[in-house]
Protein backbone atom coordinates (compact mmCIF):
# COMPACT_ATOMS: atom_id res chain seq x y z
CA UNK A 1 0.00 0.00 0.00
CA UNK A 2 1.76 2.87 -1.23
CA UNK A 3 0.99 6.47 -0.32
CA UNK A 4 1.84 9.95 -1.30
CA UNK A 5 4.74 10.98 1.40
CA UNK A 6 4.60 13.81 3.75
CA UNK A 7 7.42 14.18 5.58
CA UNK A 8 8.42 16.14 8.86
CA UNK A 9 9.41 19.25 9.11
CA UNK A 10 9.42 22.62 8.90
CA UNK A 11 12.68 22.52 10.93
CA UNK A 12 14.74 20.34 8.55
CA UNK A 13 16.65 21.35 6.02
CA UNK A 14 16.04 17.85 3.84
CA UNK A 15 12.85 16.64 5.30
CA UNK A 16 13.28 13.15 3.45
CA UNK A 17 16.64 11.77 4.83
CA UNK A 18 16.38 9.95 7.86
CA UNK A 19 19.74 9.72 9.97
CA UNK A 20 19.19 6.33 11.58
CA UNK A 21 21.17 6.05 14.85
CA UNK A 22 20.96 1.96 16.22
CA UNK A 23 21.94 1.51 19.54
CA UNK A 24 22.42 -1.54 21.19
CA UNK A 25 23.20 -0.62 24.70
CA UNK A 26 21.65 -2.15 28.21
CA UNK A 27 23.68 -0.64 30.47
CA UNK A 28 21.04 2.37 31.80
CA UNK A 29 19.34 -0.85 33.47
CA UNK A 30 19.77 -4.48 34.73
CA UNK A 31 18.46 -6.91 32.21
CA UNK A 32 19.92 -7.83 29.32
CA UNK A 33 18.41 -8.18 26.11
CA UNK A 34 17.15 -4.52 25.28
CA UNK A 35 21.04 -4.46 23.32
CA UNK A 36 19.28 -7.27 20.82
CA UNK A 37 16.66 -4.61 20.04
CA UNK A 38 17.87 -2.42 17.51
CA UNK A 39 18.63 -5.70 15.29
CA UNK A 40 15.31 -6.99 15.76
CA UNK A 41 13.36 -3.95 14.80
CA UNK A 42 15.73 -3.42 11.36
CA UNK A 43 15.60 -7.47 10.62
CA UNK A 44 11.55 -7.09 11.19
CA UNK A 45 11.80 -4.82 7.70
CA UNK A 46 11.46 -1.23 9.71
CA UNK A 47 13.75 0.51 7.42
CA UNK A 48 12.86 -1.01 4.63
CA UNK A 49 9.79 -0.08 5.40
CA UNK A 50 10.22 3.89 5.80
CA UNK A 51 12.23 3.43 2.55
CA UNK A 52 9.73 1.89 0.07
CA UNK A 53 6.41 2.87 1.60
CA UNK A 54 7.00 6.86 2.97
CA UNK A 55 9.71 7.31 0.40
CA UNK A 56 12.64 7.80 3.13
CA UNK A 57 16.23 8.53 1.76
CA UNK A 58 17.85 6.35 4.84
CA UNK A 59 21.62 7.13 6.31
CA UNK A 60 22.43 4.06 8.31
CA UNK A 61 26.10 2.65 8.26
CA UNK A 62 24.40 -0.49 8.99
CA UNK A 63 26.11 -0.57 12.39
CA UNK A 64 24.73 -1.51 15.12
CA UNK A 65 26.81 0.34 17.66
CA UNK A 66 27.43 -2.00 21.45
CA UNK A 67 29.70 0.43 21.58
CA UNK A 68 32.21 -2.56 23.50
CA UNK A 69 35.26 0.12 22.98
CA UNK A 70 33.70 2.51 25.13
CA UNK A 71 32.57 0.48 28.10
CA UNK A 72 35.25 1.61 31.27
CA UNK A 73 36.43 -2.06 33.32
CA UNK A 74 36.69 0.56 36.11
CA UNK A 75 32.95 1.43 36.89
CA UNK A 76 32.16 1.39 40.50
CA UNK A 77 28.51 3.29 41.70
CA UNK A 78 29.07 6.95 41.74
CA UNK A 79 26.22 8.83 43.92
CA UNK A 80 24.17 5.46 43.69
CA UNK A 81 24.11 5.71 40.26
CA UNK A 82 25.31 2.20 38.80
CA UNK A 83 27.72 1.90 35.53
CA UNK A 84 28.00 5.68 35.44
CA UNK A 85 31.38 5.62 33.07
CA UNK A 86 29.56 3.44 30.99
CA UNK A 87 26.56 5.52 30.62
CA UNK A 88 28.43 8.29 30.35
CA UNK A 89 30.49 7.52 27.49
CA UNK A 90 28.10 5.90 25.84
CA UNK A 91 25.57 8.76 25.24
CA UNK A 92 28.81 11.02 25.23
CA UNK A 93 29.89 9.60 21.76
CA UNK A 94 25.50 9.10 20.57
CA UNK A 95 25.13 12.73 21.55
CA UNK A 96 28.02 13.86 18.95
CA UNK A 97 26.78 10.95 16.56
CA UNK A 98 22.76 12.55 16.65
CA UNK A 99 24.36 15.77 16.77
CA UNK A 100 25.88 15.24 13.42
CA UNK A 101 22.72 14.46 11.63
CA UNK A 102 20.83 16.91 13.03
CA UNK A 103 23.22 19.71 12.06
CA UNK A 104 22.83 18.68 8.20
CA UNK A 105 19.13 19.26 9.20
CA UNK A 106 17.98 15.70 8.87
CA UNK A 107 15.00 14.11 10.99
CA UNK A 108 16.93 11.02 13.24
CA UNK A 109 16.01 8.22 14.53
CA UNK A 110 17.06 6.56 16.99
CA UNK A 111 17.05 2.65 18.15
CA UNK A 112 17.62 1.67 21.30
CA UNK A 113 18.41 0.28 23.93
CA UNK A 114 17.50 1.66 27.25
CA UNK A 115 15.93 4.97 28.09
CA UNK A 116 19.42 5.95 29.18
CA UNK A 117 20.26 6.76 25.98
CA UNK A 118 18.03 9.59 25.68
CA UNK A 119 21.19 11.61 27.63
CA UNK A 120 22.72 11.13 24.28
CA UNK A 121 20.22 11.73 21.68
CA UNK A 122 18.15 14.44 23.30
CA UNK A 123 21.50 16.90 24.15
CA UNK A 124 22.51 16.02 20.38
CA UNK A 125 19.36 17.17 19.08
CA UNK A 126 19.57 20.55 21.54
CA UNK A 127 22.52 21.37 20.76
CA UNK A 128 21.86 21.23 16.71
CA UNK A 129 18.76 23.19 17.00
CA UNK A 130 20.50 26.01 19.21
CA UNK A 131 23.14 26.44 16.21
CA UNK A 132 20.77 25.92 13.48
CA UNK A 133 18.03 27.69 13.90
CA UNK A 134 18.79 29.94 17.40
CA UNK A 135 15.94 27.95 19.23
CA UNK A 136 14.86 25.81 22.29
CA UNK A 137 13.59 22.66 21.14
CA UNK A 138 10.74 20.97 23.05
CA UNK A 139 10.08 17.10 24.48
CA UNK A 140 7.73 14.69 24.34
CA UNK A 141 8.42 11.71 26.87
CA UNK A 142 6.16 8.91 25.99
CA UNK A 143 6.48 6.20 29.02
CA UNK A 144 4.43 4.70 31.89
CA UNK A 145 7.39 6.44 34.00
CA UNK A 146 8.74 9.94 34.09
CA UNK A 147 12.47 9.10 34.06
CA UNK A 148 13.51 12.20 36.00
CA UNK A 149 15.16 10.45 39.14
CA UNK A 150 18.07 12.40 40.76
CA UNK A 151 20.66 10.01 41.40
CA UNK A 152 20.52 10.26 44.91
CA UNK A 153 16.43 9.89 45.61
CA UNK A 154 16.32 6.43 42.42
CA UNK A 155 15.28 3.24 44.27
CA UNK A 156 16.98 1.67 41.44
CA UNK A 157 20.16 2.88 40.66
CA UNK A 158 19.56 2.24 37.29
CA UNK A 159 20.25 5.49 35.36
CA UNK A 160 17.62 4.91 32.50
CA UNK A 161 15.19 6.17 35.41
CA UNK A 162 17.21 9.30 35.51
CA UNK A 163 17.81 11.02 31.75
CA UNK A 164 15.37 13.46 32.17
CA UNK A 165 16.99 14.65 35.22
CA UNK A 166 20.40 15.01 33.38
CA UNK A 167 18.90 16.64 31.04
CA UNK A 168 17.40 19.51 32.39
CA UNK A 169 20.26 19.93 34.87
CA UNK A 170 17.91 19.28 37.92
CA UNK A 171 20.63 16.64 38.16
CA UNK A 172 23.95 17.91 37.79
CA UNK A 173 28.15 16.25 38.22
CA UNK A 174 31.04 17.85 37.44
CA UNK A 175 32.97 14.42 36.60
CA UNK A 176 33.83 14.71 32.88
CA UNK A 177 33.48 11.26 32.62
CA UNK A 178 30.38 10.83 34.23
CA UNK A 179 27.77 13.47 32.40
CA UNK A 180 30.02 16.43 32.88
CA UNK A 181 30.55 16.62 29.42
CA UNK A 182 26.89 17.92 29.15
CA UNK A 183 26.96 21.72 28.76
CA UNK A 184 24.49 24.49 28.44
CA UNK A 185 23.62 23.80 24.81
CA UNK A 186 22.92 20.23 25.06
CA UNK A 187 20.23 20.84 27.99
CA UNK A 188 16.09 21.58 27.65
CA UNK A 189 13.94 23.68 29.80
CA UNK A 190 11.66 22.26 31.98
CA UNK A 191 9.01 24.59 30.19
CA UNK A 192 9.55 22.46 27.08
CA UNK A 193 9.08 19.19 28.08
CA UNK A 194 5.74 17.31 28.32
CA UNK A 195 5.34 13.50 29.69
CA UNK A 196 2.09 11.30 28.31
CA UNK A 197 1.44 8.10 29.36
CA UNK A 198 2.76 8.46 33.08
CA UNK A 199 1.15 5.53 35.36
CA UNK A 200 4.28 4.76 37.95
CA UNK A 201 6.48 7.62 38.72
CA UNK A 202 8.77 7.62 42.29
CA UNK A 203 7.66 9.50 45.14
CA UNK A 204 10.32 11.76 44.62
CA UNK A 205 9.70 12.32 41.09
CA UNK A 206 6.35 13.67 41.97
CA UNK A 207 7.75 15.84 44.52
CA UNK A 208 9.75 17.12 41.13
CA UNK A 209 7.02 17.39 38.66
CA UNK A 210 5.40 19.36 41.11
CA UNK A 211 7.65 21.76 42.29
CA UNK A 212 9.04 22.76 38.83
CA UNK A 213 5.75 22.73 37.55
CA UNK A 214 6.80 20.41 34.49
CA UNK A 215 3.51 19.69 31.74
CA UNK A 216 2.54 15.79 33.22
CA UNK A 217 -0.27 13.70 31.38
CA UNK A 218 -0.75 10.59 33.56
CA UNK A 219 -2.98 6.98 32.09
CA UNK A 220 -5.74 9.18 34.44
CA UNK A 221 -5.78 12.56 32.49
CA UNK A 222 -6.17 10.15 29.20
CA UNK A 223 -8.95 8.12 30.85
CA UNK A 224 -10.49 11.40 31.60
CA UNK A 225 -10.20 13.67 28.56
CA UNK A 226 -9.63 10.91 25.78
CA UNK A 227 -6.43 10.43 24.32
CA UNK A 228 -7.63 13.03 21.08
CA UNK A 229 -7.70 16.29 24.24
CA UNK A 230 -5.12 15.11 25.72
CA UNK A 231 -2.83 15.40 22.77
CA UNK A 232 -4.15 18.23 22.00
CA UNK A 233 -3.59 20.11 25.40
CA UNK A 234 0.43 18.23 25.11
CA UNK A 235 1.02 20.28 21.84
CA UNK A 236 -0.50 23.35 22.98
CA UNK A 237 1.57 23.95 25.72
CA UNK A 238 4.59 23.38 23.62
CA UNK A 239 2.93 26.12 21.41
CA UNK A 240 3.19 25.60 17.47
CA UNK A 241 6.71 27.64 16.88
CA UNK A 242 8.73 24.86 18.41
CA UNK A 243 10.83 21.64 17.10
CA UNK A 244 9.81 18.74 19.08
CA UNK A 245 12.09 15.77 19.92
CA UNK A 246 9.79 12.76 20.31
CA UNK A 247 11.54 10.10 23.03
CA UNK A 248 9.48 6.90 23.28
CA UNK A 249 9.45 4.40 25.50
CA UNK A 250 7.47 1.06 25.00
CA UNK A 251 6.88 0.93 28.17
CA UNK A 252 4.57 3.34 27.54
CA UNK A 253 2.12 0.94 25.78
CA UNK A 254 0.44 -1.43 27.90
CA UNK A 255 1.86 -4.78 28.38
CA UNK A 256 -1.36 -6.59 25.65
CA UNK A 257 0.45 -4.68 23.34
CA UNK A 258 4.34 -4.62 24.31
CA UNK A 259 4.67 -6.97 26.80
CA UNK A 260 8.57 -7.80 26.14
CA UNK A 261 9.98 -4.79 28.21
CA UNK A 262 11.83 -4.40 31.30
CA UNK A 263 9.76 -2.74 33.27
CA UNK A 264 6.41 -3.26 32.57
CA UNK A 265 3.32 -1.75 34.09
CA UNK A 266 -0.41 -2.62 33.70
CA UNK A 267 -3.13 -0.11 32.46
CA UNK A 268 -1.21 1.57 29.80
CA UNK A 269 -1.94 2.98 26.59
CA UNK A 270 -3.44 1.13 23.60
CA UNK A 271 -1.40 0.41 20.22
CA UNK A 272 -4.10 2.77 18.85
CA UNK A 273 -3.44 5.81 21.35
CA UNK A 274 0.53 5.20 20.68
CA UNK A 275 0.11 5.55 16.94
CA UNK A 276 -2.24 8.34 17.59
CA UNK A 277 0.24 10.50 19.79
CA UNK A 278 3.07 9.54 17.10
CA UNK A 279 0.23 10.74 14.17
CA UNK A 280 -0.79 14.15 15.84
CA UNK A 281 3.22 14.94 16.76
CA UNK A 282 3.89 14.27 12.69
CA UNK A 283 0.52 16.19 11.37
CA UNK A 284 2.28 19.41 14.07
CA UNK A 285 5.41 19.47 11.30
CA UNK A 286 7.39 20.20 13.92
CA UNK A 287 8.95 16.60 14.43
CA UNK A 288 12.90 17.44 14.16
CA UNK A 289 13.62 13.54 15.83
CA UNK A 290 12.17 10.26 17.38
CA UNK A 291 14.15 7.59 19.63
CA UNK A 292 12.15 4.31 20.14
CA UNK A 293 13.73 2.86 23.30
CA UNK A 294 13.14 -0.77 26.02
CA UNK A 295 11.70 -2.79 23.15
CA UNK A 296 13.38 -6.18 24.86
CA UNK A 297 13.00 -9.28 23.21
CA UNK A 298 14.71 -11.80 24.89
CA UNK A 299 11.86 -10.75 27.60
CA UNK A 300 8.34 -12.49 27.66
CA UNK A 301 9.72 -14.22 24.64
CA UNK A 302 6.14 -15.32 23.61
CA UNK A 303 5.55 -11.45 23.02
CA UNK A 304 8.54 -10.19 21.25
CA UNK A 305 7.39 -10.59 17.92
CA UNK A 306 3.96 -8.29 18.87
CA UNK A 307 6.10 -5.54 20.76
CA UNK A 308 8.59 -5.62 17.72
CA UNK A 309 5.60 -5.35 15.27
CA UNK A 310 4.00 -2.13 17.67
CA UNK A 311 7.49 -0.43 18.19
CA UNK A 312 7.76 -0.51 14.19
CA UNK A 313 4.09 1.07 14.30
CA UNK A 314 5.05 3.82 16.28
CA UNK A 315 7.80 4.48 14.05
CA UNK A 316 6.28 4.77 11.00
CA UNK A 317 2.87 6.74 12.76
CA UNK A 318 5.42 9.60 13.38
CA UNK A 319 7.22 9.50 10.33
CA UNK A 320 4.06 10.45 8.36
CA UNK A 321 2.24 6.99 7.91
CA UNK A 322 -1.68 6.96 7.66
CA UNK A 323 -4.42 4.97 7.71
CA UNK A 324 -6.10 5.76 4.37
N1 LIG B 1 13.15 3.84 31.14
C1 LIG B 1 12.53 3.09 32.05
N2 LIG B 1 11.88 2.02 31.69
N3 LIG B 1 12.62 3.51 33.32
C2 LIG B 1 12.06 2.81 34.44
C3 LIG B 1 12.39 3.52 35.71
C4 LIG B 1 11.83 2.81 36.92
C5 LIG B 1 12.07 3.51 38.24
N4 LIG B 1 11.40 4.78 38.28
C6 LIG B 1 13.58 3.71 38.48
O1 LIG B 1 14.03 4.79 38.67
O2 LIG B 1 14.30 2.76 38.50
MN1 LIG C 1 9.31 3.39 31.04
MN1 LIG D 1 11.58 5.39 29.98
Amino acid sequence: MTQPPTFPSRFLSHPNQLGVVAVGFNGGQMKKGVEAAPMALIESGLLTQLHEDLDYEIHHDNIIHYYEQDIPEEDPDHRNMKKPRAVSAVTERLSSQVYEYAKEGKFVLTLGGDHSIAIGTVSGTAKAIRERLGREMAVIWVDAHADINLPEMSPSGNIHGMPMAFLTRLAREDRPDIFGWLKDEHIVSTRKLVYIGLRDVDRGEKKILREHGIKAFSMHDIDRHGIGRVVEMALAHIGNDTPIHLSFDVDALDPQWAPSTGTPVRGGLTLREGDFICECVHETGNLVAMDLVEVNPSLEAVGAAETIRAGCSLVRSALGDTLV
